[in-house]
C-alpha cells in the first residue's frame, strides 16, 4: 500500500478542479450539471471494461506500493477517480470557454450539393483507416498492441461523434474546440511524464512501441490523453449541437424539457440537416449580430443566461431595437408615425394568429404584412418575436412610448419645437413605456422558462420592481445622451426641472451644452436613476436562482454607465463607449458572485 497515485491527484488533478469550479460556479446552470454528469457517466462506463482488460492482461500495471488498495474490476480507485476528474476538468474548461458562444447560429442547413458532406465523408474515411490499422496492430500481438488497444477503444466513439456533430466540430470557434482539447492534453502530458518517471504507473515492455514524444513521455500515453480529451470535448460539442437543434427549431421540437433526455438529444442530432429551417438560422444570426453591434451591456449579459431564455432575450432585443430604429431613423415624423401604425397592425395580426381556429391563415397575413410594409433588413426581427410567450400589453405600451417621441417637433423647417416631457411624472411615464415594458417582457420570459417558481403575488411584485428598474436604466440612458439628443431637437429633461434652473428646452437645444447647468441636471437625472435602482434591485433575489446572476449583470453593466458619468470631471464623448470592456467584465464578474 502507498500514496503515490493519490498524491498525483492531490498535487495535479484536484487543484485545477477546485480552481475551475470556483471560476465557473457563478455561471453554472442545471443543464451544465446535467452535461457534466452525462459525460462522467459515459466516461466511466466506457473506460472501465477497457482499462480493466489492460490491467488483467498486464499491458498496464501499478506497483502495489503506489496505490492505496481498493479496486473496481481490478482498477485501483485512484485510476477510477482519474477518469472522473479528467472528464470534470476538461468539461469545465470547455463550458468556461464556450460560454459566450450562441450555438444555434452554427447550425447549417445542408442540401444535396453542400460541400460539407464531403468533410463528413473524409473524416469518417480517415477514422475508418485508423481503426483498420489499429485492429492489425492488435492482431500482430507485438510492440503495437497497446497503441492498437487505445485506438480500437477510442476511434469508434470518435466516428460516432464526428458523424453526429461534424458541423459543430468544424464550425465552432477554435476556442470551443481545439483550445479545450489542447490545454488539458498538454497539462496531462506533463503530469504523465512525472508519474511515469516516478514509476507511479508502468507500461509493460513488449506491448509498447518504445517511441517517446519527449523524454519520459511514451507515445501511447500522449495519444491516450489527446484522444480522451478529444472525446470529452466532442461529446460536449455534440450535446450542445443537439440542444441548439432542439431550441432553434420549434417546428420540429415544439416543447423541449429543461433537461432533455438522452433519447431526445439523439433524435435532435439525427434530424437531417436538410430539414433545418434556414430562415430561422439566418434570423437568429442577424439578431445576435444586432445585439453584438448595438449593445455591449446586453450582449455581455446575454451570455450568462441559459440557452433557452438567452435565445428568447436575443430575439426580443432584436425586435425592440428594430422597432426603435424604425421610428428614430424615419425620414420624417410622418414616416415615423406610419411605422408605428404598421407595428401596431403587426401586433394585432400576430396576436390574432395565436387563435388556434384560424392559425395558418393568420400567420400568412402576418408574414404578408411584414414583407410588404417593412424594410427587408427588419423582417426576421419582426417575424421571430416570441409572441406566444409575451403578453401583448407590454408591446402595445412600448409603441405608446415611441409615440411620445413623436411629440418632439423635429421636421425640417418647423418654426417651433414641441417638448412633450413637461414634468418628472411625464418622464416616468415615458420611461416606463420604453424601458419598464422591456423589463416586464424579460421577466415574463423568465417566468415562462422557469414555471412554477414564483406565486402570482410574487410575480406581480417582481414585475413592479422590474418596471422601476427599467425606469432607472432609462434615466441613465437619458443622462448619457443629453448632448446627442439635443442635436436631434429632443430634450427629455422635464421642462419643470429646466425652469428651476431658469432655462427652457429651446435654450437647451440652442446652446447645446450650457455646461455647468447641464451637468447639474445630468446629476439630478443620475441621482434619481440610482434611487430607483436601489429601490428595485433587491427584487432580483426573488427571481429563480439561475437567472439572478445574469439579470444582475444586465442591470449592473448598464448602471455602470451611470457610475462612470457620475465620476467628477467625466465628459461624454460621442461614439465612444462610456464603460471600457475590461471594466464591464469586472462588473459582470462581481454581479455574478
Ligand atoms: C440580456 C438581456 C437582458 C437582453 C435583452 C434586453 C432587451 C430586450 C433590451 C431591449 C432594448 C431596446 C432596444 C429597447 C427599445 C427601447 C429603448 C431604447 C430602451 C432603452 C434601452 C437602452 O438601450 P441602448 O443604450 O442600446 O439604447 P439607445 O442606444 O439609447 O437607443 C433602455 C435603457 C431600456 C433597457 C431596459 C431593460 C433591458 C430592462 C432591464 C430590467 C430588467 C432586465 C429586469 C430586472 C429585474 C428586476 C426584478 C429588477
Amino acid at each position: 500500500m502507498g500514496y503515490d497515485y493519490a498524491l498525483v491527484h492531490v498535487k495535479y488533478t484536484i487543484p485545477p478542479a477546485i480552481a475551475l469550479t470556483i471560476l465557473y460556479r457563478p455561471l453554472l446552470t442545471r443543464l451544465d450539471v446535467y452535461k457534466i454528469l452525462f459525460l462522467v457517466t459515459i466516461a466511466l462506463v466506457s473506460t472501465t471494461p477497457w482499462d480493466s482488460y489492460l490491467i488483467r492482461t498486464r499491458i498496464w500495471s501499478y506497483p502495489e506500493d503506489v496505490v492505496i488498495g481498493p479496486k473496481l474490476f481490478d482498477i485501483p480507485l485512484e485510476e477510477v477517480f482519474f477518469f472522473i476528474v479528467q472528464t470534470y476538468n476538461t468539461s469545465l474548461l470547455y463550458l468556461l470557454l464556450s460560454k459566450p458562444t450562441f450555438h444555434p447560429i452554427y447550425l447549417r442547413r445542408q442540401d444535396k450539393n453542400d460541400r460539407w458532406k464531403y468533410f463528413k465523408l473524409a473524416g469518417n474515411l480517415l477514422l475508418g483507416l485508423i481503426l483498420k490499422k489499429a485492429i492489425n496492430l492488435i492482431r500482430d500481438e507485438g510492440a503495437g498492441t497497446y497503441m492498437g488497444l487505445i485506438l480500437v477503444w477510442a476511434v469508434p466513439f470518435l466516428i460516432l461523434l464526428w458523424s453526429l456533430a461534424y458541423q459543430f466540430i468544424l464550425g465552432l470557434p477554435v476556442t470551443n474546440t481545439l483550445l479545450p482539447i489542447a490545454l488539458p492534453t498538454l497539462y496531462l502530458w506533463i503530469v504523465d511524464t512525472l508519474a511515469l518517471r516516478r514509476g507511479t504507473w508502468v507500461i509493460e515492455a513488449g506491448t509498447k512501441l518504445g517511441t517517446h514524444l519527449w523524454p519520459g513521455l511514451e507515445i501511447e500515453e500522449a495519444v491516450f490523453f489527446l484522444l480522451t480529451n478529444t472525446l470529452i470535448v466532442f461529446g460536449l460539442v455534440a450535446f450542445d449541437n443537439a440542444v441548439a437543434i432542439l431550441h432553434a427549431f420549434p417546428s420540429h421540437f415544439p416543447s423541449v424539457p429543461a433537461l432533455p433526455s438522452p433519447a431526445l438529444l439523439v433524435r435532435a442530432l439525427l434530424l437531417p440537416a436538410a430539414a433545418y429551417d434556414e430562415d430561422r438560422i439566418e434570423g437568429l444570426s442577424e439578431a445576435v449580430e444586432r445585439l453584438h453591434k448595438k449593445s455591449r451591456s446586453f450582449y455581455l449579459a446575454s451570455a450568462a443566461f441559459s440557452s433557452r431564455l438567452r435565445l428568447d432575450l436575443i430575439v426580443l432585443y432584436s425586435f425592440c431595437r428594430v422597432a426603435d430604429d424604425l421610428v428614430d431613423n424615419a425620414a420624417s415624423p410622418l414616416e415615423a408615425r406610419k411605422y408605428i401604425k404598421r407595428l401596431r397592425t403587426f401586433l394585432d395580426l400576430s396576436y390574432k394568429a395565436k387563435d388556434p381556429m384560424a392559425h395558418d391563415q393568420n400567420v400568412g397575413s402576418v408574414v404578408r404584412h411584414v414583407v410588404t410594409e417593412f424594410p427587408r433588413n427588419t423582417h426576421t426581427a419582426l417575424l421571430q418575436l416570441p409572441t406566444s410567450r409575451l403578453s401583448s400589453k407590454h408591446l402595445y405600451d412600448l409603441l405608446k412610448g415611441f409615440e411620445m417621441d413623436l411629440g418632439f417637433q423635429t421636421s425640417k423647417g418647423a418654426l417651433t419645437s414641441a417638448f412633450p416631457i413637461k414634468s418628472e411624472y411625464e418622464l416616468d411615464v415615458y420611461s416606463s413605456r420604453v424601458a419598464g415594458t422591456v423589463a416586464a417582457m424579460c421577466i415574463e420570459l423568465v417566468f415562462f422558462h422557469y414555471p412554477g417558481e414564483a406565486s402570482s403575488t410574487l410575480q406581480e411584485q417582481i414585475l413592479d420592481a422590474g418596471n422601476t428598474m427599467g425606469i432607472a436604466l432609462q434615466y441613465t440612458n437619458i443622462a448619457r445622451d443629453i448632448g446627442t439628443d439635443a442635436l436631434i431637437q429632443r430634450v427629455y429633461l422635464p421642462t419643470s426641472w429646466l425652469k428651476e434652473e431658469n432655462l427652457t428646452p429651446e435654450q437647451a437645444i440652442q446652446d447645446q451644452i450650457f455646461v455647468s447647468k447641464f451637468e447639474r441636471l445630468r446629476k439630478r437625472l443620475l441621482d434619481r436613476s440610482f434611487a430607483l435602482y436601489e429601490d428595485s434591485r433587491s427584487a432580483i433575489d426573488k427571481l429563480p436562482s439561475e437567472v439572478r446572476g445574469p439579470m444582475r449583470v444586465a442591470c449592473e453593466s448598464y448602471m455602470e454607465i451611470g457610475r462612470t458619468l457620475r465620476q467628477p470631471g467625466y465628459r461624454v464623448r460621442k461614439g465612444e463607449a462610456t464603460v471600457d470592456g475590461w471594466r464591464r467584465l469586472t462588473v459582470a464578474w462581481k454581479a455574478l458572485q
